[in-house]
This record gives C-alpha cells, sequence and structure tokens, in this order.
C-alpha cells in the first residue's frame, strides 16, 4: 500500500499564489480568427482601421442631391425651380454623391412640379445630409485597444473599419481529469457507494466562461499506474491540467506522488478552508493542480487559482477583489490556521447589509448554489461573533440583494416556495433564533411557530415579552400540521407521546430555540414526562427535512416534525396538532415595497394551490395583518 501524505504544508493562500505564478513564467500566445469568429476572444494588439467608414461622401436622407449654392437664396415668397439631371438628381439613403453635387434636400422638403421640375423654398448648405468620408471611422484610428473583450458591436466596427481578422489571445487547453474509484460518468451506473462526477462539469463550465478551452477526460479509478498515464497524456494534450479529487491524506491519494514522478509540486497544502490540501505542481513546464473533491472545496479552489491562471494565459489583469463589507447575523467559529470562506446569503436590513451563513460543509453544493456571496475569515482571526462586520466577495448584483426580503426563524418547506415566486432570503436557526435576529435589526421577517405553555395560543406573547416598546405586527402564514414521523414498517411503534420512552425506539429531535422543539417540551411536560429519559433527545437537526432523512435511515427512529416532510420522505405520519407558522414584522415595514410584495405572494391564489398539494397544511387567514399591542 501506497505511504499516506499525512504532512501536508499549511502556505499562506497570497504567498502559495505568488510562488506558483513565478515558477510557472506563462507566456501567452496568439492565433489569428476571422472578425466574424471573434465573439468574446481577447485582442493581443490594438486593432486600426484599414479603411475609413464611410470611405465615399453618402447620401443620409432619401431624396435631391444637388449643389447648395444653386439653393441659396429659396424661400416661401423666392422660390427656386431646378431641373433634373441639370441641377439635381434623385438619390436614396447610402447611395454615392458625385461631384459637384454637395447637398440633399429630403424629399419631403421637395414640390414636384407636373414637368418634373422640383421647386424647393428653402436655402441648403454645404454637405446638408450626406455622411462624409470617415464620418465613422477614420482609416487607422484605433477600433479597439488590446487586451479588449470582443462584443458584437466591436464585429460590426472592425468590419466597417476594413478589418477581416484580427489577432487574439490563444485559448489555453485545459485538461479536466476526474477521479476516484467510486466515481461515475453516468446516472445510470450510480450504486451504492457511488458518486456521480459533478466537479468536472462545473469546471467546464467556468473555464468556457474564463474563455479557456476545455477538454475533460472520463473518471479514472484510484491506481497509480493508470492515474500516472493519464496524467502525462493530458499534459501532452493542454496547456493547463486539472487533476481533482484524491488530494489530501486517504491511502488512495496518489495524484501528489505521480505529480512528484513526473514533475514537481510546489505547494501541497494551502491555509485555505475549504480548499485545504490543494496541490500546486508543475509537470513539463506545464500547471497540473490537484483540487480537492469535495465539491464547495474544489469550487474555491478553482477561484483562488485556476481562474487567475487562465487569465494569464488571455493576458488579463487580476483586478483587485471588490469587496462589501455586511454585518454577520450568526457566530462563525474558524481556525487561526487558516482563511475561512463561508457562503452567505445578503440582505439590506436598515441602511446594514447582513450576511446569513448558510451551511459550512464542503460537501454542500447547495451552499454554493444559494449563495449571494463569501465571506472572508482571515487567517489569524478566530472566527467572527454575531453582529460583527466581515469582508464579502458578492456573487450577484448588490442591486438585486438590496431588493431581497431577508428572513430569519424557523424552517418550512413553504419558504421555499415563496422563494420561488419572490426575492427571499431564507435562514434557518429556529423561531427563537428567528426572534433574536430581529431585536438585533438582521432581518425583516421572522417565520415563528412559538406556543405559549400557559394559554396555548401561538405567537403572540411572545412577541409581547420580547419587543416590549416597539410596533410589532404579524404576518398570518399557515395552519401546518405537526405529527410523529416514523417509517412505515415500524408504524405501529408510536402513537403517543408515552410511547417515546420505550427502549427500542431512538429519538431524533431539534435544536434548542425551534418551534418543534417548544412543541415537544410542552407534551412531555403536559405529560409529566422526564426529557433525558427518551433516548435521543440530546441529538439535534436543524430542519424538519433532516428530521425526516435521519428517521428514514435510522432503525427505529423517530422525530417530530411537520407533515410534508414526512410525505416528501415516504414516511408514516401520526397526527399531534396544528399550529400556527406566522411571520414577525416591524409595523413600519409593512409599507416597504419589498414587504408588500412578500405578502401578496404569501395571499395569492398560486401560492394557495402549491401548499395544499404538499399536504398538511390549511390555510385560512394568510397574509392577514395582527398588530400587536405592546
Ligand atoms: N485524515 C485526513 N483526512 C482528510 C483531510 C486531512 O487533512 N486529513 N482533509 C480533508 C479535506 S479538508 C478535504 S477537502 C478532503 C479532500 O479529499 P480528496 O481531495 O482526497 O478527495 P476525496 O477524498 O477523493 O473525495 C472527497 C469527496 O469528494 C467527492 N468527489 C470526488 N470527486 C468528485 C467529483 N468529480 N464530483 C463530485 N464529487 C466528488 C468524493 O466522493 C468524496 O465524497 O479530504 C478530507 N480528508
Ligand atoms: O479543506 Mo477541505 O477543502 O475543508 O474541505
Amino acid at each position: 500500500m501506497m505511504k499516506r501524505n499525512i504532512y501536508i504544508d499549511n502556505m499562506d493562500v497570497d504567498l502559495a499564489k505568488d510562488t506558483y505564478f513565478n515558477k510557472l513564467n506563462i507566456n501567452p500566445t496568439f492565433e489569428y480568427v476571422k472578425v466574424e469568429n471573434s465573439i468574446d476572444r481577447i485582442s493581443f494588439d490594438m486593432v486600426e482601421a484599414l479603411m475609413s467608414s464611410p470611405n465615399y461622401n453618402a447620401a443620409a436622407m432619401d431624396g435631391i442631391a444637388v449643389v447648395s449654392a444653386k439653393t441659396l437664396n429659396a424661400s416661401e415668397v423666392n422660390p427656386v425651380i431646378l431641373e433634373e439631371k441639370k441641377d439635381f438628381y434623385y438619390i436614396n439613403t447610402g447611395n454615392v454623391i458625385k461631384e459637384p453635387f454637395d447637398a440633399v434636400i429630403m424629399i419631403e422638403d421637395c414640390i414636384e412640379l407636373p414637368d418634373g421640375k422640383v421647386q424647393i423654398i428653402k436655402s441648403s448648405y454645404p454637405w446638408q445630409h450626406i455622411r462624409q468620408i470617415g464620418e465613422d471611422i477614420v482609416k487607422s484610428e484605433m477600433i479597439i485597444p488590446s487586451n479588449h473583450k470582443i462584443r458584437p458591436i466591436d464585429i460590426g466596427a472592425l468590419l466597417s473599419g476594413g478589418v477581416e481578422s484580427i489577432k487574439v489571445f490563444k485559448k489555453p487547453k485545459v485538461g479536466i481529469l476526474p477521479t476516484g474509484t467510486e466515481i461515475v460518468d453516468d446516472l445510470k451506473n450510480l450504486k451504492m457507494g457511488n458518486i456521480i462526477d459533478s466537479n468536472s462539469r462545473v469546471f467546464q463550465g467556468e473555464v468556457l466562461k474564463l474563455g479557456g478551452d476545455p477538454f475533460r477526460y472520463s473518471p479514472i479509478e484510484d491506481d497509480y499506474e493508470l492515474l500516472k498515464t493519464n496524467i502525462l497524456k493530458m499534459v501532452r494534450e493542454n496547456d493547463i491540467m486539472l487533476i481533482n479529487a484524491g488530494s489530501s491524506a486517504g491511502s488512495k491519494d496518489y495524484t501528489v506522488n505521480i505529480i512528484k514522478e513526473l514533475g514537481e509540486t510546489i505547494v501541497h497544502g494551502i491555509a485555505m478552508k475549504p480548499g485545504k490540501p490543494t496541490i500546486l505542481g508543475i509537470i513539463e513546464g506545464k500547471p497540473v493542480i490537484g483540487l480537492p473533491g469535495y465539491p464547495v472545496s474544489s469550487y474555491l479552489v478553482f477561484e483562488e487559482f485556476v481562474k487567475p491562471l487562465i487569465h494569464k494565459f488571455l493576458g488579463k489583469k487580476e483586478k483587485r477583489e471588490n469587496l462589501i463589507k455586511a454585518t454577520i447575523a450568526k457566530r462563525i467559529v474558524s481556525s487561526l490556521k487558516n482563511r475561512e470562506l463561508i457562503r452567505v446569503n445578503l440582505g439590506e436590513v436598515g441602511d446594514k447589509l447582513i450576511a446569513t451563513p448558510l451551511s459550512s460543509g464542503a460537501g454542500v453544493t447547495m451552499s454554493l448554489v444559494k449563495a449571494d456571496g463569501i465571506g472572508i475569515i482571515p487567517q489569524n482571526v478566530e472566527g467572527a461573533e454575531a453582529g460583527e462586520e466581515i469582508d464579502v466577495k458578492l456573487l450577484k448584483p448588490l442591486e438585486e440583494i438590496k431588493e431581497t426580503v431577508v428572513s430569519i426563524g424557523s424552517h418550512d418547506l413553504i419558504m421555499d416556495i415563496l422563494g420561488d415566486m419572490t426575492l427571499l432570503s431564507s435562514g434557518h436557526v429556529g423561531s427563537m433564533g428567528g426572534i433574536m435576529a430581529m431585536r438585533r435589526g438582521e432581518c425583516h421577517i421572522a417565520p415563528i411557530h412559538l406556543l405559549y405553555e400557559k394559554t396555548g395560543e401561538y405567537n403572540i406573547s411572545y412577541i409581547k415579552k420580547y419587543f416590549k416598546g416597539k410596533e410589532m405586527s404579524l404576518i398570518k402564514g399557515v395552519k401546518r400540521l405537526q405529527g410523529f414521523m416514523i417509517k412505515k414498517e415500524d408504524k405501529e411503534l408510536v402513537k403517543t407521546f408515552r410511547d417515546l420512552l420505550k427502549e427500542e425506539i431512538s429519538f431524533v429531535n431539534r435544536q434548542r430555540g425551534a418551534g418543534t422543539r417548544v412543541l415537544l417540551d410542552y407534551h412531555l411536560k403536559l405529560e409529566g414526562i422526564d426529557p433525558q429519559s427518551i433516548n435521543g433527545y440530546n441529538r439535534e437537526l436543524n430542519t424538519h427535512m433532516a428530521v425526516a432523512s435521519a428517521v428514514k435511515d435510522g432503525k427505529k427512529t423517530v422525530g417530530l416534525g411537520i407533515y410534508s416532510a414526512a410525505k416528501a420522505m415516504d414516511l408514516d405520519f401520526v397526527e399531534v396538532t396544528y399550529e400556527d407558522y406566522d411571520f414577525l414584522v416591524e409595523t413600519s415595514m409593512l409599507e416597504d415595497e419589498k414587504i408588500k410584495s412578500f405578502i401578496r405572494a404569501l395571499s395569492s391564489k398560486a401560492f394557495e394551490t402549491r401548499v395544499l398539494s404538499l399536504g398538511g397544511y390549511k390555510l385560512i387567514d394568510a397574509g392577514e395583518i395582527i398588530h400587536i399591542e405592546s
């Protein structure tokens, strides 16, 4: 068995990039392409016009060409009569103006007489309605500078300036090799333990977008000799090599040893998370980059190292990153050893840009799909507290972010439907987490479903308690069914809260502060059950779907949650109660356009239809407003 690569570096990201790029010494090359095929290519040199446009004096209007001097005294009292062929000729827009003619009179200004002559009552001036040679482009003037990405309008100008082909940066060929015995190419071949190759498809798209030429190879299993042969083949066929996965310390992570055998590794291990086990190597003078297997890690490493490398091949200068400051809505822990990159949702609440962290797992592709930005916790900083400012790299236009309703609070599947109907960024921290975020001024709305034990009513008592002296309102949402989720084969095991005490049952709970947790504790108290005597009471998950999928995969496992989650996972469901899932909002925000559009969506027929089709919901007063007296 191959020795593991345990001793990987922890090199500062910028230092790693500088060291690597200096060693690589990339010299961009060029090629000629026909102008009509040059869209999105980058000009290697400045391009000058080879001819003027127009290259003859041309009529700018339909009418007659005249010698302006002959019309000098024309007026209503002193009309001038012109004779065809002698004093004028008929002309259309774009036709050549022949000497000695030097003006065009629009046809609307000509009075055509029965004898074929034309009467005019206004004098014309020299070059009236004539596009003179070079009006648009003068021969030898610059049409586009060097390092310019060619747009459709540039193609138009180049052709008008007589340019047929231009010198552009040659696209780097980027070889992409997915590796790993578990990786399959085709969803049809996906068996237990297999993973569909998604990373190389992401790289393909990114390379194309950046202006490179991607060449994807079929996945190669973890076999040293096979990998070596394929990597060498790839080096001979491409300018940049990307090898995905096998970068870490696993017993079959061969990439680094192969690069060492065929060339050299400049860096193995960077101080960035996700992305730590990155390999920056050189074989036959060409860059060979090993990207970690996890999708988020590989994407962020691509952004950090591959993107600037492709830019270098295309002569593009790296711009300083456009970072923006945002207030973090949730505490982030990070190690002093690494720069931490966190995917965040963004929204403007009051005058603050609020960043809500999404899942931190390096395998959670959805955190990138949903992200509005990437928050950066620098190396040597130990995380960030809720309310602290951090730097964020935007992934969306700021304007769109400003139109987004920021929701922080309890999770429900209806948030996805609302998110499909309005611009909504939705952070899931439980109902109490939502109330706290609202108090800190970090969200526009907080979805909550909090049962007040003393009265058995929902939400209002909590708002009165936590927002004393503030004008708050509740936008009524849905009534949703809560109950036990259990696998069909286990359905006889749990019918009541008391059944949770059975020895063979394992329970999955929601996190503290979640409304479902409050509901559970309420019923346990009613029945005098000690929570700690329930096996699994301390196992906490953050969403209904997470609980449902734990039930699906577990043995005699049960969880409390909403009907729609049980249905989505094909689980059995034992009804407990309908609860009110509503949206807390500051009363003053009810006038805000974003919130108005959110309420319109919530009250719409389309929303009702979609929610009812999930099952387990009742809509009675969705979109109604209750002002809370505090
Ligand atoms: N003992 C240690 N274990 C690990 C370390 C470490 O330092 N010590 N680092 C961890 C970190 S951090 C990362 S990141 C990963 C990187 O692992 P590899 O680059 O070796 O990748 P694999 O283990 O082969 O795969 C990880 C993961 O990604 C999936 N994968 C792989 N290729 C693809 C693809 N083309 N498309 C989609 N998904 C892919 C793969 O199936 C695995 O689930 O190592 C940690 N371990
Ligand atoms: O460094 Mo790894 O890339 O966190 O997941």
